[in-house]
Formats: C-alpha cells, sequence, structure tokens
C-alpha cells in the first residue's frame, strides 16, 4: 500500500490558507501555488538516497555527499499542474520536465487526454507527478496509468488540495505510488469540485474566469 503523507509544515499550511480565500487574485495565487510547491519538493525528497563522493575543498581532500539512485523528472498534468513546476525546479534543477494534458469532461468527470511530450530516457528516472488538485482521482490515474505504459517504474504524486475519494481512487489503482498531499479536504460537492477546496486551480492560477 501507497504511503500518503500530509504536509503538516506551519508555512505550508499557511500558503494554502491564503490561496483558499476567494479574494486571492491570479498573482497571489498564482506565486504562492509555486512557492507551496517548492516546500512540498523539499519535503517529498527527504528520503531521496545518498551516496559517498571524494572530493578536493580549497583546504583538503574530504568524502561528501551526493544525491545517488535514478535522475529525476517532474511531469505536471496540464494545465493546473504547469503552476507547480518552477517551485520543482528550484529545489532539483537537473531535473527533466515532461507534460501530460488532461481536462475533465464537464458532465462526466471523466479525464480527456489531449498532449503528451516526456523526456526520452523518462523510463529510466524517478518521476514527481504534480497537479495541485486530487479529486475524483480520474486525471491522477489516468496520467500515471499513461507513465506506467511508457514505462516508467517509480513514480510519487504531489498535490495541494486532495479529497478523501481521489486518495481511496489512487490507492486502489496504483498502490506502489507514494502521495505527498499538502491538505486533505472533507468531500467533492455535485459538481465534483473539491470541499472546502480552493476552487478551479487551473482557472485561478491562469486567470481564466
Ligand atoms: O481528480 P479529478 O476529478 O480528475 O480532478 C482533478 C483535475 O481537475 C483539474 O483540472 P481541469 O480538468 O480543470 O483542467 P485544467 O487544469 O486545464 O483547468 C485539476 O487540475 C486536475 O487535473
Ligand atoms: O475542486 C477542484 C476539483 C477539480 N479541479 C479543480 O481545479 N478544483
Ligand atoms: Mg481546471
Amino acid at each position: 500500500m501507497s504511503k500518503v503523507m500530509i504536509m503538516d509544515h506551519p508555512l505550508i499550511q499557511h500558503k494554502i490558507g491564503i490561496i483558499r480565500r476567494q479574494e486571492t487574485g491570479s498573482k497571489d495565487f498564482r506565486q504562492l501555488i509555486s512557492e507551496i510547491a517548492m516546500l512540498m519538493c523539499y519535503e517529498a525528497t527527504r528520503d531521496l538516497k545518498l551516496t559517498d563522493v571524494e572530493i578536493e575543498t580549497p583546504i583538503s581532500k574530504m568524502t561528501a555527499k551526493e544525491l545517488a539512485g535514478k535522475k529525476l523528472a517532474v511531469v505536471p498534468i496540464l494545465r493546473a499542474g504547469l503552476g507547480m513546476v518552477d517551485g520543482m525546479l528550484s529545489m532539483i534543477p537537473a531535473a527533466k520536465v515532461g507534460h501530460i494534458g488532461l481536462y475533465r469532461n464537464e458532465e462526466t468527470l471523466e479525464p480527456i487526454e489531449y498532449y503528451c511530450k516526456l523526456p526520452k530516457d523518462c523510463a529510466e528516472r524517478e518521476v514527481f507527478v504534480v497537479d495541485p488538485m486530487l479529486a475524483t482521482g480520474g486525471s491522477a490515474t489516468a496520467a500515471i496509468t499513461m507513465l506506467k505504459n511508457k514505462g516508467v517504474k517509480k513514480i510519487r504524486f504531489m498535490c495541494i488540495v486532495a479529497a478523501p475519494q481521489g486518495i481511496e481512487r489512487m490507492q486502489k489503482e496504483h498502490p506502489d505510488v507514494d502521495l505527498y498531499v499538502g491538505a486533505l479536504d472533507d468531500h467533492l460537492n455535485e459538481n465534483g469540485y473539491i470541499v472546502p477546496g480552493l476552487g478551479d486551480a487551473g482557472d485561478r492560477i491562469f486567470g481564466t474566469k
């Protein structure tokens, strides 16, 4: 069964409180999504493996540490996931970036795929899939299935606000994928929006409503 890590860092909680407010405009919303992604990336990379490496400082030789294991990639689910990429890259600047385009059909809530461009060597990388919202879980599970079909073996999923239903679906369909969640909310409303949530993340990031 996958691990679910709900963020308890005060800075993350404070910033999520601001993006939830309906009066927060696109400029601040975008900036805060990026800051939250950066802080969540810091927390979600705590268990990356290190290896010893012999180096020379200007003063002497020493055994330093460097990241071991698979190289990393960040894969945002378009559109809203784009808002998290800068924050992720500020922590892991050498990561490659893939893009998966999905939108939810407003009636059926089923994800519709419209784009997929991944790094050539993505199967050899550890992938962080990012999307601010995990609602029914349809988009995240579909994106992860697409990555697995391309041969990706090690995947983590990061979202800022999740509904219990989405977490349940992810754990059922992808029990090997650990989940990093900024805040776990109460339920979904009849339109598939997270309650209390923050509204439509894509529209708020890009000012399309
Ligand atoms: O868990 P789900 O029920 O699939 O809902 C979550 C998805 O819905 C939103 O995207 P949306 O379809 O609004 O597309 P957008 O990012 O282009 O606005 C959000 O960014 C997720 O991708
Ligand atoms: O609450 C929700 C649910 C899906 N997508 C969003 O952007 N917000
Ligand atoms: Mg949207």
